[in-house]
């Protein structure tokens, strides 16, 4: 079986199928750290992800794997508690139920109140190496190669080529959403922020380990992969009046990656071909739901 992409989408998707038996290969044109999963927060959050019973159901599972994996500091996984600011009262999120412990936060100043919760957080470059890693261990392959079509004759294709479904899949209801992010050094953080309402974009803090990701933007159709020092600035400015212990945090570096949104996500079987694409600014979110979906259809 062959499976096309090594985001976190193809490596959870190769690693679950080897695990149920099959004999995979994963053949992608950029390598996981290259890809647009490497630069993900990456917060669990159901983000420009739909429809929202699939989306909660897929988060739900993936949740329940995190939760696991972070038990070891090698996956990159940490649970961390954390606030979504809300700057009008709002009825619980459509995806609480996947969250075990969200509660009402009602000291927040200047705002209508939040939302507080425990969230898995992967440190992409940690975790997608881990991923790389464990699929090795089980005997599936990585390959790099690009491909201008998906191939045909072989047994069963999974084409979790994100973006790429645009070309590979033919499928124009594909659109990049850009996202601009500015990584900042550790300054002894602990605890994430969320304010998708703020003005400039969705503003969040994401710590891990050894460094912190502020962010970001949400532009729809920009394809420029050039960090914009203007909109860095920005970034630095929403996320330090969000949280000002980060005042003298030293910038490590920038990135930008661009979300493969789709209107919904595609996970389905249609012939030889498994398509699973389209998870917007969720695919760490749902990477395991879809994956055990994934095995299901083959
Ligand atoms: C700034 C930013 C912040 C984000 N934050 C979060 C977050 O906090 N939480 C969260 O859950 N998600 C977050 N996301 C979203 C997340 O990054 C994406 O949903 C996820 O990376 C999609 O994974 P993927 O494996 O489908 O695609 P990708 O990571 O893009 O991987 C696609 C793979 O397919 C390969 N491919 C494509 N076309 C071809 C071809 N023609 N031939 C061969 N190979 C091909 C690529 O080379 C690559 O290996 C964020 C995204 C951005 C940009």
């Amino acid at each position: 079986m062959l499976v096309v992409g090594a985001g976190v989408i193809g490596l959870t998707c190769a690693i679950r199928l080897v695990e149920a038996g099959h004999r995979v290969d994963v053949v992608a044109a950029e390598m996981p750290v290259e890809t647009t999963s490497s630069v993900a927060a990456a917060l669990w959050y159901p983000y420009r992800a739909l429809p929202q019973d699939r989306v909660t159901a897929w988060s739900a599972a993936s949740y329940d794997v995190f939760r696991e994996l972070a038990q070891d500091p090698a996956t990159g996984v940490a649970m961390r508690t954390g606030t979504e600011l809300l700057r009008e009262s709002q009825p619980d999120p459509w995806w609480a139920g996947a969250v075990p412990d969200l509660t009402h936060a009602t000291d927040l100043p200047g705002y209508a109140g939040g939302w507080r919760f425990t969230a898995p957080v992967a440190e992409m470059q940690v975790h997608l190496a881990w991923l790389a890693r464990r699929l090795e261990q089980l005997g599936g392959t990585l390959t790099r190669t690009r491909l201008d079509r998906l191939p045909e004759g072989e047994d069963l294709v999974v084409n979790a080529s994100g973006l790429g479904a645009e070309g590979l899949a033919e499928d124009p209801t594909m659109s990049p959403v850009r996202g601009q992010v500015v990584v900042v050094e550790q300054v002894g953080l602990e605890q994430w922020w969320l304010d998708p309402g703020a003005t400039g974009g969705p503003t969040y803090v994401v710590p891990r380990s050894r460094d912190i990701v502020l962010g970001g933007t949400d532009q729809p159709g920009e394809r420029d992969r050039t960090p914009d020092p203007a909109v860095a600035e920005d970034i630095l400015a929403r996320a330090k009046a969000l949280v000002p212990a980060l005042a003298g945090a030293r910038v490590l570096r920038h990135a930008v990656g661009l979300r493969p949104v789709r209107p919904q996500v595609r996970v389905e079987r249609v012939g030889d071909v498994i398509h699973c694409y389209g998870h917007g600014g969720a695919g760490m979110t749902l990477s395991w739901g879809c994956a055990a979906e994934v095995v299901e259809l083959a």
